[in-house]
């Protein structure tokens, strides 16, 4: 709902008067304020003048990349915009990315969103936390899951589960139109439960069902509050016109679901301390949650001072199923796209996999360095429909200098990673899905600083590895069994919604089985 719209429906015209009138006078009150603060400093100019109230929130509503490389056009690589008058910063081009997110990041944090003032999660977990918090988590984290990556591989092991079941629901549709989203994000979600949870569900489980629309639910809704992060007055509006309390409920019913599995782990933990039966080989052992909680207890035991905690840990669980599922659920689905567009590079891609596999038995990890054609289809892939060309925000701490200007503390900054991923000068075609670009002259596979899907610098995505696997896994698997056939004589498109992250808009595929594939 448009803020007019909401606006209407829900305040008779008094209430808006008065409204309008006290945000008027706020707003000249801070644009004084602002453009003193701002007109003796060095800050990016803006491409274009703020309008009153809004600043550029609503100039970049529809196509906002596309508004922002005009943009850049017109100013450069850096420039500041106004979101309802809070000064955010555009960083564009490998270079001030370089610069911004590995050079400086130490004097960078998350802002504050509304979405985690409602959640009460700000400064916790991983996304939303910073310093010494975020560097526990995070670190801890990424060794959890790093240990079930090493040795005999349980994160392999359990993606290889799902690919399984996968590939055999897909073939249930024996060649007829089929909308595959919901069997890829499914597929992408009980890979993040059986690592997290120590628990994989049948497609079609109730709870698991329930799990998924309450996650859906409150990823589709967000968007829609996000006007509430810049217009605060809007949250106190009587009638709940932006759904916020709705998706405070969805919120903690989600959060109640995930402290089940925290305080059935939590006991386990305990369980085993007891009897001291934690055995390495128990697979049912290998969950996230349940790690967390043995570090936990290991560092209180050595009296170490630690953050490690149960609302931690229920913001991590709450990150990683936020960051982990759409982002490779839709990368899937993007290649199935690209595919169904390439006919011919399929048939490349399949020469490949027979080739090096062959076609008695599923790829495995060990066969992906010698799968460089399919890497680099795959890496084309989140090079030309990147899921998250916006990356995530900043929050300058203590003023910084990007491309000669004050970036000042207090500053938002967007950092646009399709500026580097869909940069002329190093792709020469960016707009063509060409996987060859990845490719040396003898075949092996290139790897090109500017290609940065996952960001880079200390904030790196986490779940980097954890997403290769998936997407060759799910991926090689796919190639190898199925043509890939369009529905009808229009071939779907290969632009994205914005979203949280971008999606491909719906479409139908037909699988074909290959022959003699197990
Ligand atoms: C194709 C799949 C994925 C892509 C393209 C992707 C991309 C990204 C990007 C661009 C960021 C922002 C980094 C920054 O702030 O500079 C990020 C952060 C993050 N991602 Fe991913 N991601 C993917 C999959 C995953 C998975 C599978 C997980 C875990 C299960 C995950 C967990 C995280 C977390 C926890 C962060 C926050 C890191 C921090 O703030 O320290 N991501 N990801």
């Amino acid at each position: 709902m448009t803020i007019i719209g909401a606006l209407t429906s829900h305040l008779d015209p008094l209430t808006l008067l008065i409204t309008v009138v006290v945000g008027l006078g706020m707003y000249l009150l801070y644009w004084s304020t602002c453009v003193q603060r701002f007109s003796s400093r060095n800050v990016p100019p803006y491409p274009i003048r703020p309008w009153p109230l809004c600043g550029h929130l609503f100039m970049l509503t529809k196509q906002p990349l596309e508004q922002l490389q005009k943009w850049r056009q017109k100013t450069g690589d850096v420039f500041s915009l106004d979101f309802a008058g809070r000064h955010m910063v555009v960083v564009n081009g490998f270079e001030s990315l370089k610069d911004l997110l590995v050079k400086k990041a130490d004097k960078l944090a998350r802002p504050e969103t509304f979405l985690m003032r409602l959640h009460g999660d700000y400064g916790l977990g991983i996304i939303n936390s910073y310093g010494a918090n975020w560097k526990e988590q995070r670190t801890l984290s990424l060794s959890i899951l790093r240990a079930f990556g090493m040795g005999r591989n349980v994160i392999a092991q359990k993606i290889d589960e799902e690919v399984e079941v996968f590939i055999n629901e897909l073939a249930k549709f024996r060649g007829q139109p089929c909308d595959v989203k919901l069997l890829v994000h499914t597929s992408v979600a009980n890979v993040l439960n059986s690592i997290i949870i120590g628990q994989r569900y049948e497609h079609g489980d109730p709870q698991f069902g329930h799990f998924l629309r309450l996650l859906n639910n409150l990823i589709a809704r967000i968007a829609g509050t996000s006007v509430l992060n810049h217009f605060r007055l809007l949250r106190y509006l009587p009638g709940d016109p932006f759904e916020a309390n709705v998706l405070k409920k969805l919120a903690s019913e989600l959060k109640s679901m995930l402290m089940r599995f925290i305080t059935r782990e939590r006991k386990k933990v305990e369980e085993s301390e007891k009897t001291n039966t934690d055995s390495e080989d128990s697979t049912e052992r290998v969950n996230f949650i349940y790690e967390y909680f043995k570090e936990k207890k290991a560092r209180e035991a050595r009296r170490e001072n630690t953050r490690l905690d149960e609302n931690n840990l229920s913001a991590i669980i709450n990150n990683l199923f936020g960051a982990g599922s759409e982002t490779s659920g839709n990368t899937v689905l993007f290649f199935m796209l690209h595919m169904l567009h390439r006919p011919e590079e399929q048939e490349v891609i399949y020469a490949e996999i027979k080739d090096v596999v062959g076609t008695h038995r599923r790829p495995n990890m060990q066969d992906k360095p010698r799968l460089n054609y399919l890497n680099a289809a795959i890496m084309e892939t989140q090079r030309l429909s990147n899921i998250a060309p916006i990356g995530l925000q900043r929050l300058v701490l203590s003023d910084i200098e990007i491309k000669g200007y004050t970036i000042p503390a207090g500053t938002i900054v967007m950092p646009i990673l399709d500026s580097s991923l869909k940069d002329e000068q190093t792709w020469g075609d960016p707009e063509n899905f060409r996987p060859s670009r990845f490719l040396a002259d003898d075949g092996s596979l290139l790897q090109p600083e500017q290609f940065i899907p996952f960001s880079f610098g200390k904030r790196v995505c986490l779940g980097e590895a954890l997403a290769r696997m998936e997407l060759f896994l799910f991926l090689s698997a796919l190639m190898q069994k199925f043509r890939l056939e369009q529905e009808a004589d229009d071939l779907p498109d290969t632009s994205g919604i914005y979203g949280i992250t971008i999606s491909p808009k719906p479409f139908k595929v037909r699988m074909i089985e290959r022959e003699g594939i197990p």
